[in-house]
């Protein structure tokens, strides 16, 4: 996996396992609550690393892992997700109150789909992190495409 990123210049991020991404050379890591602190884990793997952190619906929860060294926080799920169904949901409105909060890029996160990402990304997302909506597509690339092109047309302002 990590040479396959690195062929198609795509980061390589292990999910749960500071130790793991150490041993491959990976990235970063993402962290959910029960992962371990965010600190420790930048100081494992330095300062270039990527660290991603889960905050569910909670800007407290980001704030914290900002202060604590975080690259990225995430938040969702945000519709329901058939790959995590007992995720708590997280509001729309926390992608807009968080942006005037915390300076690090905003990850979206669940049952998101190139249909129903757009008010996420207008809402203030940098980033849409999707399972279903991507790998159970007929076509993955051209899926992957529709996602990506969100982020390259002009939006409506949202107030
Ligand atoms: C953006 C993003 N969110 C979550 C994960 C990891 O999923 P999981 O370990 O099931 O969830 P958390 O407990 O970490 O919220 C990921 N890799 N990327
Ligand atoms: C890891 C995670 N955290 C909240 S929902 C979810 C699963 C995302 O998968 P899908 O895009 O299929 O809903």
């Amino acid at each position: 996996m990590r040479g396959l990123c690195a062929r198609h210049g795509c980061r390589f991020i292990v999910n749960d396992d500071v130790e793991l991404a150490i041993a491959i050379e990976a990235d970063g890591v993402h962290l959910g609550r029960g992962d371990g602190s965010v600190r420790r884990a930048r100081e494992r793997l330095g300062e270039r690393a990527i660290i991603g952190v889960s905050c569910s619906g909670s800007i407290e929860r980001a704030v914290e892992a900002q202060a604590e060294g975080a690259s990225y926080v995430a938040f969702g799920r945000f519709y329901p997700s058939s790959t995590k169904p007992d995720a708590p949901p997280a509001q729309i409105e926390t992608l807009r109150q968080v942006r005037g909060l915390i300076g690090l890029p905003v990850c979206a996160i669940g049952g998101i789909t190139a249909d129903n990402a757009a008010p996420l990304i207008e809402a203030g997302a940098d980033m849409i992190a999707a399972v279903e909506g991507i790998f159970g597509a007929a076509d993955i690339r051209a899926e992957a495409a529709r996602y990506a092109a969100l982020f390259h047309r002009p939006f409506s302002a949202v107030p």
